[in-house]
């Protein structure tokens, strides 16, 4: 059965870019549909994200870098235009995880995966978490969250997404197709 899994982020300096494209290639690699798209147009190849896109998808996930312990603003002026959909409950029961980029490892992440999930818990959306089935989520010395796929950049942004990083954005993304596909 198609499915078709928004993938929306925002990133500055590409960390969590890279792990939107992680978790976009793996819905692609399980025969979903993974349309990827961002808040601003900063690259040329960038989609912005439009209501129609929320309203038509089957699933969602949902990333930006921590700011502060919080969602980047990008994100959240979006989040308050969908009061439209909110009202419709347009995006009741769609399932939904989050994922974040911070500099230092005890810097927020964790705190701003719970903030990313409110505006979709107010939708009504499932929101998934990482199950510790995840053989990585316990391997892990940087990012990686049973509250959503987390990276750990570092001050200067140049850490690469870790082998365990990439296995839990890859987890998120299986794990989306599967449960959309069981809902549908
Ligand atoms: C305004 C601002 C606030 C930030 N706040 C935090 C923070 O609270 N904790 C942290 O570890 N990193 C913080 N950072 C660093 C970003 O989270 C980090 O650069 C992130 O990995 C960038 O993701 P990106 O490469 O996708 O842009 C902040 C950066 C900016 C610009």
């Amino acid at each position: 059965m198609s499915v078709t899994i928004v993938v929306l982020y925002h990133s500055s300096h590409g960390s969590v870019a890279a792990m939107a494209h992680e978790i976009a290639e793996s819905i692609e690699c399980q025969g979903g549909n993974a349309l990827l798209r961002t808040f601003v147009a900063r690259e040329p190849h960038d989609i912005v994200i439009s209501k129609d896109d929320l309203i038509q998808c089957d699933g969602l996930a949902f990333g930006t870098p921590t700011r502060f312990g919080m969602m980047a603003s990008q994100a959240k002026a979006f989040w308050e235009t969908t009061s439209d959909l909110w009202l419709k409950g347009q995006l009741i029961d769609k399932p939904a995880c989050v994922f974040s980029s911070s500099s230092s490892m005890h810097g927020g992440n964790e705190a701003t995966l719970l903030n990313l999930s409110l505006p979709l818990l107010h939708h009504g959306m499932m929101l998934m978490g990482v199950p510790y089935e995840v053989p990585e989520l316990l391997a892990t010395q940087t990012g990686g969250t049973p509250y959503g796929a987390s990276h750990v950049a570092g001050a200067q942004n140049s850490a690469r997404l870790s082998k365990d990083e990439i296995k839990i954005c890859q987890s998120v993304g299986q794990r989306l197709v599967k449960i959309t596909r069981k809902l549908q």
